[in-house]
């Protein structure tokens, strides 16, 4: 099948590394998990509208775990590449590695898919090109997205509904073996 206009996944590939200086600490001396999250965005925004050929906004970041802590003095690898898109929507992959020149170590400390959608210049969300999908793994992870898409769908509408009704259950007992103390005699609606 041919669609005008579509793109491979390596022609938005894009990698950003970024020297961790000393005003990136926090008071434990570690890389702040703002910056790591702010450099994400940088390099989801690049790959996307690289592929989009437009502005794209952020619209959701999923599965941000930092899996170890980064030093003052590491080069940051963020790689991205577009895994999935829908209609105006596309989700980056991104993996996030910290390379420790001196001991020529290198370890992984975030895997994060971000969804961006692409503005035309009325603002409005406006249609990305397809995507090629050259190997095997690049149909695992478009796959992988779609049902990530529907497992976060089912997700928000049964926390909806457990939000709805968790007050009408007996709280003390789910809070019995709780770190929490129950002290409402000052709570007033
Ligand atoms: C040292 C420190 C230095 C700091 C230095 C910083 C440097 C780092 C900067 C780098 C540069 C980056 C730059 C980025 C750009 C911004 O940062 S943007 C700012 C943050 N983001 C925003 O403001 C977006 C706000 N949201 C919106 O405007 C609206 O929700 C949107 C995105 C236009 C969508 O509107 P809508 O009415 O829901 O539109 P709708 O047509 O229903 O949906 C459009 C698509 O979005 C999808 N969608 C909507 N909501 C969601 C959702 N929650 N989850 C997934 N998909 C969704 C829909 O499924 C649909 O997909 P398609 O079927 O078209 O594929």
């Amino acid at each position: 099948m041919s669609i005008p206009n579509a793109k491979t996944v390596s022609f938005s590939k894009t990698t950003i590394t970024e020297l961790m200086i000393p005003s990136y600490a926090n008071f434990g001396g570690k890389i702040h998990g703002g910056i790591l999250l702010s450099l994400i965005d940088k390099v989801a925004y690049a790959c996307a509208s690289k592929h989009a050929a437009n502005y794209c906004v952020t619209v959701s970041v999923d599965n941000v775990d930092f899996l170890e802590p980064v030093e003052v003095g590491d080069l940051v690898h963020l790689r991205a590449s577009v895994v999935h898109v829908g209609n105006s929507s596309l989700v980056v992959g991104i993996s996030v590695i910290a390379e420790n020149v001196k001991e020529g170590s290198v370890k992984k400390t975030n895997n994060s898919y971000v969804t961006m959608v692409a503005k035309g210049d009325d603002d409005k969300p406006t249609q990305v090109p397809a995507l090629i999908l050259e190997s095997q793994e690049e149909v695992r992870l478009f796959l992988e997205a779609i049902k990530r898409k529907e497992l976060k769908k089912d997700f928000r509408s049964k926390i909806k509904e457990v939000s709805a009704v968790i007050m009408d259950q007996a709280h003390e007992e789910l809070l019995e073996h709780e770190r929490c103390i129950l002290d409402l005699k000052n709570f007033t609606l």
